[in-house]
């Protein structure tokens, strides 16, 4: 079974929270990116200490590889049908839990994945806690076809919703194009800050090469927040957040 004596420990305090909301029988989404594989990890301790019978859906290939290779069988969404819960990072978590996702270039899965959930939990360090969004570039997945004239499409809606100093940069790993498990490309947006999320979604979402941008509104139910000292605090959708004394917290 994994060590997770050298993980950060917040990080584990997270995954051990929202694992613990695990329970036999559960359909199960698993997230993507380095706190979702800590807390791949746990669940698997528990599964094999427990014997718990689960069926669980990946958010990446690098998530299926992971928890198959530590014996946690991996279906499709569709064989599966509907999950009760799943358990995934984010990249910024605001007051209302909406999230910030994509850093890892998951989220059209992770977005899909979430909404076929009755439960979406996030597992976060302080440092994703904010009070508003957008200091966290904004993946966009977007297509090969037309890609300069989506960015241009991008370009133009950041303007209409005037955003101010905004830039728009394509992702690459290494010098080649990120390319995401759909096969598609990724524009990172340097937005800053985003005043309405809600009509920044609505402005992405109306452009055709745009398969799905990383603002997950209203999706998440609860957000656990593993501190340094190995505590959490979790975080409703009515909670009062004190970003800067949380992040304070996690030193
Ligand atoms: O695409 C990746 C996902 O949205 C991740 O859940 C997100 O980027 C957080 O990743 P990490 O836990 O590595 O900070």
């Amino acid at each position: 079974m994994p060590d997770l004596s050298q993980s950060d420990p917040a990080k584990v305090a997270a995954s051990r929270a929202a694992v613990a909301l695990v329970r036999d029988g559960m359909k199960l989404g698993l997230g993507t990116g380095s706190t979702a594989a800590i807390m791949v990890q746990v669940l698997a301790e528990r599964v094999k200490a427990e014997g718990l019978n689960l069926r669980c859906a990946a958010t990446s290939k690098a998530t299926t590889d992971l928890a198959e290779s530590l014996g946690i069988k991996i279906e499709t969404l569709d064989e599966i049908g509907w999950l009760d819960l799943t358990i995934d990072g984010a990249d910024e978590v605001d007051p209302d839990l909406h999230l910030i996702k994509g850093g890892g270039g998951a989220h059209l899965r992770e977005k899909v994945v979430a909404m076929a959930s009755d439960r979406m939990v996030v597992i976060a360090d302080p440092g994703k806690v904010v009070d508003q969004l957008g200091a966290f570039p904004l993946p966009v997945e977007v297509l090969h076809f037309g890609f300069e004239t989506t960015r241009k499409l991008i370009r133009r809606a950041l303007d209409t919703l005037d955003l101010g100093q905004t830039e728009v940069l394509q992702r690459l790993k290494g010098s080649d194009p990120w390319v995401t498990d759909e096969g598609n490309l990724i524009l990172d947006l340097h937005l800053g800050v985003i005043p309405d999320a809600h009509a920044l979604a609505r402005a992405l979402a109306a452009i055709p090469g745009v398969v799905e941008h990383g603002l997950f509104l209203g999706i998440c139910d609860l957000a656990i927040i593993g501190k340094a000292d190995g505590t959490v605090v979790e975080l409703d959708r009515d909670a009062d957040i004190d970003a800067d004394r949380l992040a304070g917290e996690g030193d």
